[in-house]
């Protein structure tokens, strides 16, 4: 027992180091998938957090090369309750040990994540330090609370220059707010061409791509943090038919002058039902957000709610009155998690497809 996580209530974990032998500060969340670890390590939108899974054994089937969601993982820090050091699988090609050492990401295990999460549900979500159990709590606690985190989050995990992943269909722009690479997968797997561009790429810049849709990725942090981007979705709104995940969709409701909130503990985990208001089905969903959009600040805007989290009933999914653009707050890219929502996809297709044949009509 060599390593303390310190919340900023004071309560303080004791636990065996695993991973980098490193310090970090951040928010600490939690996550209920029981697998996919992998997945949830390196998806960017942890971008400065510790997460806790509560599933209680993790690393039993290592890491391997294809379920990166990125490359460089963004997690600050990675809490567990037992930590697997064989890993068991025709797949595996380090372990999760091995990967956080080389990423520099530090781990904890042999925590209660019982404890932790019920902690965390009951007072939301609170920052933390991970530390050597040599320092002095009181000291660590002044550390922390003096320490703000950081607001940058997007800027620090999206792409630095536009890169093209080639398809012989439909042109899309995927704005890169720190995408899973599960989006790109989703969009090429359906012949789309295309083409990644940075977080603060302009409207100018994007219209000068000739993009048959724009796809909003998924990202960390607060929508608010990234106004310029809102800016660039309500200039091109209308024009371009638009898809949004969870950033992209919180970003998409501000552009439309809705409101967004920071939820207590939010959403993170592979089995959220999520109910279609109109057909009334009920989807399992893959989801990891920790703000919501406030449905009381749509009535003055032409948004409507598609989808609604059964769980809590918040927002899950939205549409434009009038203009081709839908948004949802979950993962339909899935990986990991159930596939249930991957027709979401589709229905970009379908609508890129709609607007296409309007533009030929009209010319
Ligand atoms: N996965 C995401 O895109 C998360 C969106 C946002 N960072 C949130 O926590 O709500």
């Amino acid at each position: 027992m060599n390593r303390q996580l310190i919340l900023e209530d004071g309560t303080i974990f004791i636990g065996e180091g695993f991973g980098a032998d490193s310090e970090a500060i951040g928010e600490v969340v939690f996550n209920t998938s029981m697998t996919g670890y992998q997945e949830i390590l390196s998806d960017p939108s942890y971008c400065g957090q510790f997460v806790t899974m509560t599933y209680p054994l993790i690393g039993n089937y290592g890491v391997n090369r294809d379920d990166f969601e990125s490359i460089s993982p963004a997690v600050k820090a990675f809490i567990v309750r037992e930590s697997a050091d064989f890993a068991s699988n025709w797949r595996n090609e380090s372990t999760l040990d091995e990967l956080l050492r080389i990423k520099g990401i530090p781990g904890i295990a042999g925590v209660d994540t019982r404890k932790l999460t019920r902690l965390i549900r009951k007072s939301g979500s609170m920052k933390g330090i991970l530390c050597s159990v040599e320092e002095d709590p009181a000291l660590m606690i002044e550390r922390l609370n003096a320490s703000a985190l950081r607001t940058d989050q997007v800027e620090q995990v999206s792409t630095k220059t536009a890169y093209a992943s080639p398809g012989r269909g439909f042109r899309v722009v995927l704005m890169d707010f720190g995408m899973k690479h599960g989006i790109l997968r989703e969009l090429n797997k359906r012949n789309c061409d295309v083409i990644v561009v940075p977080h603060n790429t302009s409207s100018e810049e994007i219209r000068r791509l000739q993009p048959d849709g724009i796809m909003l990725s998924n990202g960390p942090g607060d929508p608010k943090d990234v106004p310029e981007a809102i800016q660039t979705v309500q200039e091109l709104l209308g024009e371009i038919p638009l898809f949004g995940i969870c950033l992209g969709h919180q970003l998409f409701a501000l552009a439309c002058g809705a409101d967004s909130f920071k939820m207590k503990f939010g959403h993170r985990g592979g089995n959220h039902p999520v109910q279609d208001v109109l057909t009334k089905k009920v989807a399992l969903t893959s989801q990891n957000h920790g703000y919501a959009v406030d449905e009381a600040s749509l009535d003055d805007t032409d948004l409507e709610v598609t989808h609604i989290a059964i769980n809590d009933g918040t927002i899950e999914g939205l549409k434009h009155k009038k203009y081709p653009a839908f948004t949802v707050q979950y993962h339909p890219e899935a990986s990991p998690g159930p596939e249930d929502s991957n027709y979401l996809f589709d229905d970009f297709l379908t609508l890129m497809n709609e607007e296409k044949r309007k533009e030929i009509q009209h010319a």
